[in-house]
């Protein structure tokens, strides 16, 4: 396969390293806005850059037919707009908010606690996230989701960050920067009695990585045309 990176940071170098490692050919890499005429020779972009450049850069591939795989958090106010490229370019996308499969299996756990959590008045929910000191948005996409996830699962109809006041009604989402922290997130329903917490702690970038790269192979074997994610990969 293929591919052209856009946004060669911490997280395309890492890709490059698996995608390599599965026998693929990486084209094309840059660090700005993608010249289309060198990167329309790849099977399939990879989408990591930040979160103003994402809208674009997604939106050049769709034009250009390249099916795009993309992880770039902090942009989905502009999802919609996406779609309706896609829809109209005939054109294959895919985005998560969390690649990794560890963290898609634990999206399906905090549904399963969501729905059992949701008659159980006395607890009050709180989500938790951690990450490196670079990271530029907060809360963290896979916050937004575990939060939304919850969200269509419960009566709870919104989520807030920073957390509001302690009766509100919203799910309060908590984001701490450390050092050296690749991404934690946590749930807790907390009563009087006790907690029932569930977490998730990634010890490098390698299962974010590796996923975009099952996925990049899943969507260029994709007959269909359209917007997808990890579940269609994954099948879960
Ligand atoms: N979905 C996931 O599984 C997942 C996992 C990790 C990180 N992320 C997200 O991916 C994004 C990148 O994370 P990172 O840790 O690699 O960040 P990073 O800062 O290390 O890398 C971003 C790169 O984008 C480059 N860039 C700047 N403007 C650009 C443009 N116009 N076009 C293309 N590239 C441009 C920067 O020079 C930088 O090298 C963030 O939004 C992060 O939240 C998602
Ligand atoms: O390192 C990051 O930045 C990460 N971003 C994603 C998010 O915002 O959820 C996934 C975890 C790592």
């Amino acid at each position: 396969m293929k591919i052209a990176i856009i946004g060669y940071g911490k997280m395309g170098q890492s890709i490059e390293q698996i995608a390599q490692g599965r026998g693929h050919n990486v084209i094309y890499k840059t660090n700005e806005k993608p010249n289309l005429s060198q990167a329309k020779q790849a099977d399939v972009a990879i989408e990591f850059s930040i979160p103003e450049a994402a809208f674009d850069n997604i939106s050049e591939c769709i034009k250009n037919q390249i099916p795009v795989i993309s992880g770039t958090t902090g942009w989905l106010d502009q999802f919609e707009d996406v779609a309706r490229l896609v829809e109209k370019n005939h054109s294959k996308f895919l985005y998560a908010s969390n690649f990794s499969i560890g963290v898609n299996l634990f999206f399906k756990l905090n549904s399963m606690l969501a729905q059992m959590m949701k008659t159980q008045k006395e607890y009050k929910v709180d989500i938790s996230e951690i990450h490196h000191l670079e990271k530029k948005d907060a809360p963290s996409g896979t916050a937004i989701s575990l939060a939304e996830q919850i969200i269509e699962h419960t009566n709870y109809k919104s989520w807030s960050h920073p957390p509001k006041a302690k009766n509100s009604k919203d799910i309060p989402i908590k984001a701490f920067r450390e050092k050296g922290i690749f991404g934690t997130h946590e749930i807790s329903y907390r009563s009087e009695i006790d907690d029932i917490e569930i977490k998730h702690t990634a010890h490098n970038r390698k299962g974010f990585a590796l996923g975009a790269v099952l996925a990049s192979e899943w969507i260029v074997n994709q007959k269909n045309h359209g917007c997808f994610n990890m579940n269609d990969v994954l099948n879960i």
